[in-house]
């Protein structure tokens, strides 16, 4: 057995450790903001409740009539608490509950109304009408007076960084009182391999992005992407976003348009190049059903596996496709980066704000330095990040 496969599964069963948390405190608090944000009927309510009593307090049900989730191996788990199963699954698992309980996937199209409204819509759309937005908006003037490269690193960081606050993060830390995540500077890169990414794409044809959150961080996602193509770094981009709303602020295909228009309407140059891109094929967009399903990307299917294989390289936005990536374990945090992404069949970079406890590939001064200033609270914090590069 190798160190990558005898590291523990993680799991929300300590009440003490953060999936608990997420389980027990920020579900129930989403389902109440999500019931708050939509004029939602009785069935829903009813729903609603349903959901939020059993993923306090009860244990996995299969999920009647539904097909797709049923491929996920919900059998495996049925009858055991949200808190002993896998996180990874268990937190999956809860958003499609979620979706399930407003309407989303609804029914035949002439009793299902709410068939297809993203329950998590009116917090993004708040987002890109909010200041951080404008001031995303207002930093691109300050670019153009750097040189290309420093513009490139510039819009990785941002890329990087546009990351540190999805929206369920930002929702428990304003339950902690704790805003210390949320403010608008960066803060520090425990692994840093921007430059080996840099090396991989020039001339590099395809660029697979797989995004995460909508809103702040799509938008200098699509900043970076906009910057590749037109100095040349990469001919062609696929923007992979979830094809359906997930884990509240996962970018889907509507997001994108509200983005790419919100960059078009302030009047940037870059809204107007992404658009052609888009209409061109030198941006295309890809929705797999695999970005929504609870499992490591180890456990990807063929085809998206051949659609890695074909990119020259795969960037992975956010603390969930790292965990997907790389396993969500609790590995050594020593653990090469190389062995936990050995299977992926291709070069594969991760951009990361840390939100979670997987982590890979420090050096171990990295990790002695960071428990000795803050014990293991670094993992989660959301203040500190890496971009980390397999070739
Ligand atoms: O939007 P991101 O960066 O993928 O972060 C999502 C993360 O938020 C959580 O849901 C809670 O922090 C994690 O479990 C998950 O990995």
């Amino acid at each position: 057995m190798s160190e990558t496969t005898d590291a523990p599964v993680i799991t929300g069963a300590d009440p003490a450790s953060f999936p608990h948390s997420v389980l027990a405190d920020r579900h129930p608090a989403l389902i109440r903001r999500v019931r708050d944000a939509f004029p939602y009927g009785p069935e829903q309510h009813r729903a609603l409740d349903a959901l939020l009593k059993s993923a306090v307090e009860g244990t996995v049900e299969a999920l009647d009539g539904d097909a797709w989730w049923d491929a996920w191996g919900v059998a495996e788990y049925v009858g055991r608490s949200w808190f002993e199963v896998p996180f990874l699954w268990s937190e999956s698992y809860f958003y499609r509950r979620l979706l399930h309980a407003v309407g989303y996937f609804g029914g035949p199209p002439w009793s299902a109304p709410w068939q297809g409204v993203d329950p998590f819509r009116p917090f993004k759309l708040a987002e890109l009408g909010g200041p951080e937005a404008r001031e995303e908006i207002a930093a691109l003037d300050r670019l153009a007076g750097l040189t290309e490269a420093e513009q490139r690193t510039a819009l990785l960081h941002g890329s990087l960084w546009g990351n540190r606050a999805d929206l369920g993060f930002r929702l428990q830390r304003a339950g902690d009182h704790d805003d210390d995540a949320d403010g608008a500077g960066a803060g520090e890169l425990v692994a840093d391999d921007g430059d080996v990414l840099w090396r991989l794409l020039p001339g590099a044809g395809t660029l697979l992005l797989v995004a995460d959150n909508a809103g702040c961080e799509l938008v200098p996602d699509l900043l970076l992407v906009d910057h590749l193509l037109r100095h040349g770094h990469v001919e062609r981009a696929v923007l992979h976003v979830k094809p359906y709303p997930y884990y509240v602020s996962d970018a889907t295909t509507a997001d994108v348009v509200d983005a790419v228009r919100h960059l078009a309407a302030a009047g940037t140059e870059h809204g107007r190049r992404l658009w052609s891109a888009l209409a061109d094929g030198r941006l295309a967009l890809r929705a797999h059903p695999f970005s929504c399903g609870p499992l490591p990307y180890a456990e990807m299917p063929d085809d998206l596996r051949a659609e890695f294989a074909a990119a020259d390289v795969t960037v992975m936005k956010g603390d969930l496709n790292y965990r997907r990536l790389v396993g969500d374990r609790m590995y050594p945090p020593t653990t090469p980066y190389r062995d936990t992404t050995a299977y992926f069949p291709g070069p594969v970079a991760a951009l990361r704000t840390l939100k979670s406890d997987v982590i890979t590939g420090l050096a171990p001064d990295t990790e002695a330095r960071l428990v000795a200033a803050e014990g293991q609270r670094w993992r989660t914090s959301g203040t500190h990040a890496l971009i980390q590069v397999r070739t």
